[in-house]
């Protein structure tokens, strides 16, 4: 079995709705995400000879993916009253809504099916909210 790794980061706030600590405050993140696909086989001939997929293409699917969520303000969808929101997004700020808590493991699952969804065999994908403190999603064994 082949296993790539690459990784990209992105620099962006956040806060846990329903959180009893200072993660209910909003705050920052370098988010280090590193995606790994796998492959029994190699291609045979041609440009990508010897190759599971190229590095070019994967490094630029996920700066792609993870770059969206760059220098923003990332919340889960209705833990912000409206209006707060409105002025946010009326002075300039840029926030993104997520359907799911904003945690290290939900982002990994996200990214996990985003690559997925462009057509990768993903191994495992892992997010890094600090340099010491990461979440992984990978499928069981069977499935
Ligand atoms: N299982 C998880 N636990 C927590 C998550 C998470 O995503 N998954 N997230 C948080 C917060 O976002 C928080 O920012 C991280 O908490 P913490 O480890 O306390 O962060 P620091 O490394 O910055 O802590 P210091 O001790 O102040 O250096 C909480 N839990
Ligand atoms: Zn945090």
């Amino acid at each position: 079995m082949f296993i790539l790794k690459t990784e990209h980061h992105f620099d962006s706030a956040h806060f846990l709705h329903n959180y009893e600590g200072k993660c209910s405050n909003i705050h920052g993140h370098r988010w280090n995400v590193v995606i790994e696909v796998q492959s029994e086989a190699l291609v045979a001939g041609g440009q990508l000879d010897g190759m599971v997929v190229d590095f070019g293409d994967l490094k630029r699917d996920v700066k792609e993916m993870v770059d969206y969520f760059d220098h923003a303000l990332i919340i889960q969808s209705g833990t912000m009253r409206e209006e707060t929101l409105l002025c946010l997004k009326e002075d300039g700020f840029t926030i993104i809504e997520v359907d799911f808590r904003p945690t290290a493991e939900n982002f990994s699952l996200f990214f996990y099916n985003s690559m997925k969804d462009k057509g990768y065999n993903v191994k495992r994908s892992t997010v890094y909210e600090t340099p010491t403190n990461s979440a992984t999603y990978e499928e069981s064994r069977g499935n």
